[in-house]
């Protein structure tokens, strides 16, 4: 089928529209971006139409966690914001969440100006999460500012990286209370920094330098501490918290606990925790193991079967990639030394393929948990629902065409990541997107992109969330 012109008025015939509610045969008109009309016998005239014919109808992903062209551990990452959101589109992701980071002890809202001149060139629609790496009254004002203003409702807190960007508790106390009074949600990546820095230290002065010294660093009782930790900051205050990238069966009961407890605490989850285990760095070529280090690294297999039942059973609301690319000549400035290596690993192409295959063919998911957890929780959670995440009359026309039939093998030499590996090299998956529209325009279609650079836009997200604050949604006293 030929491409439609970017004529503004589309119109998507003969799929099922699928969402985290239902599933429902109907066709859908597309004008100026925005959702027309959704029915049968609509009034086309004039509009260019995608046969979807066999095909679901979903929202488009939203990847809630990305680190495009990010300065980390002496090197940038290497997908910009223009090659990953076109990698993200190919994979039927049409929005993405990245991190703005303020230099040490610098300006949060100069890290947001410094982000958004990066994100220009998106090819779908952008937003940050703001870090608050250090503490001040200066940092109080600027968050405020950047939730009045600018369109943040979230700030990203790490609990590790030790004399880079890690803050103790005394910061998260400080941040997560005044984020409550500001109606924004704190992200938190939950690992003891203190407890890391020390095994690192201790393995290599026995001489454990390679990157089987990364998981040994980190084990999963590092990040079980972290979050319940987290989450009992978070209950003291009274907020509501978000775990960015729960890898472990003991983080996935923590959040479990709360939320039996009553707490409002949201778990997202990597596609590449759910599927590759640990024992990517059982093996002497550098290259290979290198490629696999992230934080949290990859586990024991058997905490994967937490983690998909999470999803299912609403522990974890989200997935997400934690995009993060680094080539092989910059994961080799550890080559003698694991804890250089740039941590980090590709993902946003694959993210959807991989839940669909893994998630919903092994009947873990249904077709509409797996919206639910690849766009409506996410837009949900961070105040962009029914805009985002939602195929209804009136929002964004972020749609995908799925193919739930579909097969396609993971590969880098086909992969638009500007990255020299593929975490799911040779994966075969079932489950694709044939058709990607961002923002009413077809920006992947039959295996080509048509991307326009810079057509991205940001998305503002309003304090108070209704799924985390709801004290302010009822009018309730909080
Ligand atoms: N995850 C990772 O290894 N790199 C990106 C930074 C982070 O999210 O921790
Ligand atoms: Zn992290
Ligand atoms: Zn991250």
């Amino acid at each position: 089928m030929p491409l439609p012109e970017r004529s503004g008025t589309l119109l998507i015939r003969g799929g099922t529209i699928q969402t985290a509610e239902s599933a429902l045969r109907a066709d859908i008109l597309v004008r100026d971006g925005i959702i027309a009309a959704i029915g049968d016998g609509l009034d086309t005239s004039g509009a260019d139409v995608l046969d979807a014919g066999g095909l679901l109808v979903i929202p488009g992903g939203i990847d809630p966690h990305t680190h495009m062209e990010m300065p980390f551990m002496g090197e940038v990452s290497s997908d910009d914001f223009r090659t990953g959101t076109e990698a993200a589109v190919a994979g039927g992701t049409t929005m993405i969440i990245d991190f703005a980071i303020p230099e040490p002890g610098g300006s949060l809202i100069e890290a947001w100006r410094v982000w958004s001149e990066r994100a220009k060139k998106a090819v779908c629609d952008y937003a940050f999460h703001v870090c608050v790496t250090h503490w001040s009254a200066s940092v109080a004002s600027e968050m405020e500012t950047l939730v009045r203003d600018h369109g943040v409702n979230s700030f990203k807190h790490f609990m590790a990286y030790k004399g880079a960007l890690m803050v103790d508790d005394g910061v998260l106390l400080s941040s997560v209370g005044h984020a409550l009074s500001l109606g924004a949600l704190c992200n938190v990546h939950a690992e003891n920094g203190d407890a890391v820095a020390h095994l690192q230290k201790t393995l290599l002065e026995r001489g454990i330098t390679g990157p089987k010294g990364h998981p040994l660093s980190r084990p999963p009782s590092v990040e079980g501490e972290a979050a319940q930790r987290i989450i009992a900051i978070a209950d003291v205050l009274g907020a509501p918290i978000y775990i960015v990238h729960v890898s472990t069966a003991d983080a996935t009961d923590a959040i479990g606990r709360a939320r039996a407890n009553g707490q409002r605490v949201f778990g997202e989850v990597l596609a590449q925790h759910l599927v590759i285990d640990d024992s990517v760095y059982d093996t002497d070529d550098f290259r290979s193991a290198a490629a696999h280090v992230m934080s949290p690294p990859f586990r024991p297999k058997s905490h994967q079967a937490k983690l998909w039942a999470g999803l299912a059973n609403g522990t974890l609301q989200t997935t997400a990639t934690d995009h993060c690319c680094f080539c092989a000549p910059q994961k080799a400035n550890g080559r003698d030394d694991f804890t250089k290596i740039p941590n980090g690993t590709p993902g946003i192409e694959d993210r959807m393929s991989v839940l669909w295959h893994h998630g919903v063919r092994t009947g873990r998911l249904t077709p509409a948990e797996f919206v639910a957890v690849t766009s409506t929780n996410t837009a949900k959670i961070f105040n962009i629902h029914p805009r985002k995440g939602n195929v209804s009359v009136g929002a964004d026309a972020d749609l995908v065409l799925w193919d739930p039939n579909g097969t396609r093998t993971i590969s880098a030499a086909t992969h638009h990541q500007r990255v020299d590996y593929n975490v799911f090299e040779g994966m075969e998956v079932t489950g694709l997107a044939r058709t990607t529209i961002a923002g009413g325009h077809v920006v992947w279609h039959e295996n080509q992109l048509h991307t326009v650079p810079g057509s991205g836009r940001y998305v503002a997200r309003p304090p108070f969330a209704p799924i985390c604050f709801p004290h302010a949604d009822t009018g309730a006293a909080g």
